[in-house]
């Protein structure tokens, strides 16, 4: 096994997830009082992100992001214990202000490309059956969390070992969604 920790649920292989599976509840790290968020939905474009915004577990260089539809997802306890992490940033990352971690994240602006998305880390739910991650996002930047440089190729070794195909922004497919609903929006392309 590698001693290299990506993230506790890709560390021993990548869950691969079950079509049939419809969402299911996230919590808290809490003792008691959980915040609770629904998700009536499978998730998609599950990956890990290296980036110093997303929220990690404790000893993970990585975390687990993945998308829902903003109007499957809702908070169903302790919605008081929520606030944004950082009010500025595109994703507004709803968190818990006792625990500190990330329930959901969500995009107020309506013209940005992921609008109607919010963004979610399947591991706080207790159901297994989410889809699992498919690349690794912002590889370059767990180098701003204090990853040693000389350890990047090693990193991605082990990326590439569990399929987890490492980009140092998004993976391809998103990265031509974004630009084509720029394009569109600037009049480049016909909506
Ligand atoms: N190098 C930066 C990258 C941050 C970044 O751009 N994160 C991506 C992936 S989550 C993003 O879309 N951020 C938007 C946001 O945080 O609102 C960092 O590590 O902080
Ligand atoms: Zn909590
Ligand atoms: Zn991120």
């Amino acid at each position: 096994m590698s001693d290299i920790k990506i993230h506790p649920s890709v560390d021993n292989g990548v869950p691969k997830g079950r079509d049939d599976f419809g969402g299911g509840k996230l919590y808290c790290h809490c003792s008691d009082n959980k915040v609770e968020v629904t998700v009536n939905a499978q998730c998609a474009h599950n990956h890990v992100c290296g980036c110093t915004k997303c929220w990690k577990p404790e000893g993970a260089l990585f975390s687990m992001v993945a998308v829902v539809p903003r109007d499957s997802l809702s908070v169903t306890a302790n919605e008081d214990k929520l606030s944004v992490v950082d009010s500025s940033a595109a994703i507004q990352r709803h968190a818990c202000r006792e625990c500190g971690v990330h329930m959901f994240g969500r995009i107020e602006d309506t013209n940005h490309p992921f609008h109607g998305l919010d963004f979610i880390h399947t591991e706080l739910s207790r159901e297994d059956g989410w889809a699992g991650p498919e690349f690794a996002a912002f590889v370059s930047s767990i180098i701003e969390s204090g990853t040693p440089p000389e350890n990047m190729g090693r990193v991605r070794s082990r990326l590439e070992e569990l399929g987890l195909t490492p980009y140092d922004c998004l993976s391809p497919p998103l990265m031509d969604a974004i630009a084509t609903h720029v394009a569109k929006s600037k009049g480049v392309l016909p909506s």
